[in-house]
């Protein structure tokens, strides 16, 4: 199967639209996405296979998929810790941290000592509005997801990599290339750089809003909120 892919741009103008003349919140948007980014790391490490995930937020609205996603992996009988360094004041992100709060979910400002008790890591450090050099705190976070031994699981886009182009080729990220993918709504041209195992999720897309932006609808099943769409020889 073929997938189109969204550049950056059209992404946060996609975005903008579905919550301007589409009728959705953010709030509505964020718990989709975060609802899938749990159902891949379920397909992806099943209870069984152990329940240490550490979920690596950053400031913006990736961040906020992880923390959607902490949540429900809590309900499913996971152990989720955060990590989130810069955290946004806006209210939204404010009650999704209360609501794990009140679950008990641990927040770490040690990523490096958590990596020693982690099964499983979620990368939701850096979506589509990611660019240029990566900025403290985040370097030492990078350079870890890039030389951990740990699977990752990367949130839209594996963290540092230019969303067009894919890794970085210096500096922290370089040789970076995660397990899994879960690219949201559609793939990001960085797909095209990507080995391993690949999810769209972020199934709130309606067939007028994808054909005015040239994007497929893949086949979900079921009550699935994300199908695996394997990437071949770079291409999807
Ligand atoms: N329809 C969908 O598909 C939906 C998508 N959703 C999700 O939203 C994601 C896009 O979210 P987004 O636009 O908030 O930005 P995101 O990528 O999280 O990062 C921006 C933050 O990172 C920072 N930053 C940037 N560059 C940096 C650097 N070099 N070094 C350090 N920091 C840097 C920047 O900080 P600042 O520039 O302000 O300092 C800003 O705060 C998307 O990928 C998907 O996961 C769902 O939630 C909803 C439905
Ligand atoms: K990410």
């Amino acid at each position: 199967m073929a997938l189109r892919t969204i550049s950056a741009k059209s992404a946060a103008a996609l975005d903008q639209e579905l919550m301007s003349t589409g009728g959705f919140s953010i709030d509505q948007l964020m718990e989709l996405a975060g609802l899938s980014v749990s159902q891949a790391l379920f397909r992806l490490q099943p209870l069984s296979k152990g329940k240490r995930i550490l979920v690596a937020c950053g400031p913006g609205n990736n961040g906020g998929d992880g923390l959607v996603a902490a949540r429900h992996l809590y309900y499913y009988g996971y152990q989720p810790t955060v990590y989130y360094p810069k955290q946004s004041k806006s209210e939204l992100y404010q009650r999704l941290k209360k609501q794990l709060e009140d679950l008990q979910v641990p927040f770490t400002e040690d990523f490096t000592s958590a990596l020693q008790n982690t099964d499983h890591i979620i990368d939701a450090i850096f979506g589509f509005s990611f660019s240029g050099e990566v900025r403290e705190p985040f370097p030492k976070v990078i350079e870890a997801l890039a030389s951990t031994k740990i699977p990752v699981l990367a949130v839209d886009a594996p963290s540092s990599w230019d969303i067009e182009d894919g890794p970085r080729e210096d500096g922290p990220g370089k040789g970076f290339m995660p397990p899994a993918l879960i690219s949201l709504t559609a793939p990001k041209p960085l797909v095209k750089c990507f080995k391993g195992t690949h999810f769209i999720g972020g199934r709130f897309l309606s067939p007028s809003v994808a054909e005015k932006y040239g994007l497929d609808i893949p086949k979900y099943e079921g009550l699935d909120q994300v199908v695996e769409v394997p990437v071949e020889n770079g291409k999807l």
